[in-house]
């Protein structure tokens, strides 16, 4: 762990524990930044408290302890992230230190749902559980539901738990009397499946029931993140991280062991560490696109990366071509999502320039949020499909009908995991310093193992009986819940199965049509399933919800797809039909501009730079003294940039073009149906006409050369600028940042005719 710390330290690199230790150390160790925040917060508002880790903890105790006001909402009966070192014990301390206002009610659940959940609640947590009293009126349906297996999971022959709860879903959503409340109205409506949500102890249990219900023809939402961790999605990033830094190693060895290629890990590092690079055809087709990788526009080079990587062909040998194929068409959009993205918006969220690296943190973050980490569904038009998430996701959520699965899961305490243990939390400055890291081994021998693991159980048995809970509480209308036939085991030590909290800790009993708690009994639907696997499963393909035939109310309407509509940038146009000006003349107007920050590392990060400095220094001079900090360049840049647009200014002026458009955004609709969204980095405009200026911040050396290449992208603005304006537009120019200079040609045509504006001629330049 030292040799750890002191690497992260030499590398100037931190993790995502440091991100959280290092930002309450500031706070402890800086209270002039603690003041700073908290003079901008009037008050702290924590929720999900009960999972907030010890390290968390220490964070945002700095900064509650210090708010004019504090808000902590909690739930110690849901705590069940303690496998991230999340100790429910910490909110009993905080209950039992601080004022406090228990909830009592509950909004979500039909009263017959929230009166079973009251009766299994003090024998789930004793005397500490608070009835909630259910304030929504009870349904006209079925409110509880169990279906009973009669296989076990694991039985070689018959229907699988999966087939019969597919089975039974079918059914409910192809009743018409089946009805439930409108969350909005209100009023009572037929069940949909976007209503219901299958919960499940694992990732595993997910796929397989996802499976069952697709061989019906159901619609299924896995709602289970991934798409980011997905091995394609990941392999791009490397390949694409690669493609603008032939020597970043980590992305090297990435893209060799991950990518089609599938490098053994051993023989890519030793390839690195002697030969200090690693060869495979896929990396030096990557590296072939550097150095002009710096400068492509990112949704092109991710196109690019992903032909010469070979990883579309790939996802044909990979599980789930279909899946891997959707996700990678999601990575393609979402770069030209971030192309498309209003600047001022990526800025606005903390991402400057448009290199690949801003990209995919500008992605990362993207899909950190809530439910931006969904894979798309390679069957498309799914997303009003049923849900399958993991009880672990299911905390916070809800939905109209839960089926809660797999209560013979084992959740007993797993070797070789790690846990935080804290000896108390009676001073809540300092809980992080008495914590120590304890660790469950994985011996050979099992009863080694069991050893260790015994005394671990008791907090499993909690945390089985909190998850549990978590999963009975997500139900509005029905709740439904399979009811696994039992492992028969006697001998102790016993699994711990959510089954066996329900059978022998709260005494549930199945009979007729209720369900027994103690004394109180609750009706119920039963289902007692045959071991055959379901006749639904016979005529397999035959129930006509598939998803490319399904009924409207299972899915997005079916009709015919409009003509697609290009969407043309001029930039990347390469042919006009307007005449080159005859006369080309390059004038020296200012000194140049060179960006040296290494803050930019990347050559359009510069240009970026460059372009809002320009933007800022033409159209509000006034704020001078901030474009420094605003683009990330020194005074001295500001300074020479400032003379710049002071020249542009006074040099546009005595051509006769006194008015100055900054950054003018034009949308145009095309004759030939295309569509056409440009802004012009300056339009000066005169008496009798126009005058439009392109800055470019790379090196110049042949201006006329330049001038020319560009021509194909200045005669798109001036057909844009003519038709929107009405006016003529009677010259164009360049403006070289780099050296200060203008390059200008008067145009020859006349006014454009609506019907000459077609979709420039573009392709790879
Ligand atoms: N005062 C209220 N009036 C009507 N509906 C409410 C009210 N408060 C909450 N609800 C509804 O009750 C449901 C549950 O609310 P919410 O998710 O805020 O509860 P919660 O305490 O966070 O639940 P849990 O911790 O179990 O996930 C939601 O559908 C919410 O819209």
């Amino acid at each position: 762990m030292t040799d750890y710390e002191t690497r992260k330290r030499e590398l100037g690199v931190i993790d995502f524990s440091d991100m959280v230790t290092n930002a309450a150390r500031i706070l402890e160790e800086k209270p002039a930044v603690l003041g700073a925040i908290m003079d901008e917060v009037d008050c702290v508002i924590v929720d999900e408290f009960q999972d907030t880790n010890p390290i968390q903890f220490t964070f945002l105790w700095a900064l509650a302890r210090r708010a004019k006001r504090a808000l902590i909402v909690g739930d110690t009966k849901q705590a069940i992230m303690g496998f991230q070192g999340a100790d429910p014990r910490l909110t009993v301390a905080l209950t039992q230190q601080f004022e406090t206002s228990p909830l009592d009610r509950n909004w979500r659940s039909d009263p017959r749902i929230m009166d079973f959940v009251n009766a299994l609640g003090p024998c789930l947590f004793g005397d500490d559980y608070t009835a909630l009293a259910a304030q929504n009126a009870a349904g006209h349906d079925t409110a509880l539901e169990v279906i009973e297996l009669a296989n076990k999971r694991g039985a070689r022959s018959g229907g699988k738990p999966q087939h019969f709860i597919a089975d039974r879903l079918l059914s409910l959503l192809t009743d018409d009397q089946v009805t439930i409340v409108d969350r909005h109205s209100k009023a009572l409506r037929g069940l949909e499946p976007r209503d219901v949500a299958i919960l499940c102890p694992t990732h595993n249990h997910c796929a397989s029931y996802a499976a069952a219900l697709r061989a019906l023809g159901l619609p299924v939402r896995v709602a289970e993140g991934g798409w980011w961790q997905s091995k394609i999605v990941q392999a791009a990033c490397f390949a694409l991280r690669f493609a603008v830094d032939p020597a970043d190693n980590h992305a090297a060895i990435c893209t060799a062991t991950l990518g089609p290629g599938a490098t053994p890990l051993a023989e890519a590092l030793g390839a690195l560490a002697r030969n200090g690079r690693i060869e495979t055809p896929e990396l030096a087709a990557l590296q072939g696109l550097w150095p002009d990788s710096l400068a492509t526009p990112v949704d092109r080079l991710v196109h690019q990366v992903i032909q010469v990587a070979g990883l579309r062909d790939w996802c044909d040998w990979l599980d789930d071509p279909a899946q891997m194929r959707a996700d990678l068409l999601r990575f393609e959009a979402e770069a030209a999502a971030f192309m498309e993205a209003h600047r001022d918006m990526r800025e606005a969220s903390g991402f400057y320039g448009q290199s690949a690296n801003v990209f995919l943190g500008w992605l990362e973050n993207k899909v950190g949020l809530k439910g931006e980490d969904l894979r798309p569904n390679p069957a498309g038009a799914e997303a009003d499909g049923i849900e399958i998430v993991t009880w672990h996701a299911s905390k916070g959520r809800e939905w109209p009908v839960v089926v809660v699965c797999g209560l013979d899961h084992k959740l007993d305490p797993r070797a070789g995991t790690f846990s935080t243990k804290f000896p108390g939390f009676d001073d809540l400055d300092h809980v992080i310093e008495e914590a120590t890291l304890a660790y469950a081994p994985d011996f050979a021998a099992p009863e080694a193992t069991a050893r260790f693991l015994h005394e671990l159980y008791p907090e499993s048995e909690e945390t089985a009986r909190r998850l549990l809970y978590v999963a009975l509480t997500r139900a509005r209308d029905r709740l439904i819940i399979e009811w696994p036939q039992d492992d028969d085991k006697v001998e102790p030590p016993l699994p711990i199965t959510a089954r066996r909290l329900l059978n022998d800790v709260c005494g549930i009993k199945l009979q007729g049509n209720q369900i027994t708690v103690g004394s109180a009994n609750f009706p119920s639907r039963m289902t007692i399933c045959d071991k055959e696997i379901p006749a639904s499963f016979d005529t397999e393909g035959s129930v006509c919800l598939a998803s490319s035939n399904r009924e409207p109310r299972f899915a997005i309407e079916k009709r015919a797809v409009g003509s697609l509509v290009l969407v043309v940038s001029p930039s990347q146009a390469v042919a006009t039909a307007r005449p080159l000006p005859r006369q080309i003349e390059t004038r020296a107007i200012a000194a140049g501009v060179r960006l040296s920050g290494s803050d930019l590392a990347q050559a359009t990060d510069k240009g970026t730079a460059v372009h809002e400095a320009l933007r800022i220094l033409l159209s509000r001079p006034d704020l001078r003294d901030r474009v420094g900090q605003h683009c990330r360049v020194s005074d001295a840049e500001v300074q020479l940039l400032e003379q710049q647009a002071q020249a542009l200014r006074q040099t546009l002026a005595e051509l006769g073009y006194t008015r100055l458009h900054i950054e003018q955004p034009i949308e145009l609709e095309l004759a030939d149906g295309g569509r056409q969204s440009i802004i012009v980095d300056l339009i000066a405009e005169g008496t009798d006409g126009f005058m439009i200026v392109d800055h470019k911040s790379g090196p110049v050396a042949d201006h006329a050369a330049r001038f020319e290449s560009y021509w194909p992208q200045l005669a798109a603005y001036i057909d844009a600028v003519e038709f929107k304006a009405g006016k003529a537009v009677r010259s164009a120019a360049v403006f070289w940042t780099e050296t200060g200079e203008l390059t200008l040609g008067q145009v020859l045509c006349g006014t454009n005719e609506r019907s000459n504006l077609t979709t420039p001629d573009w392709g790879m330049r």
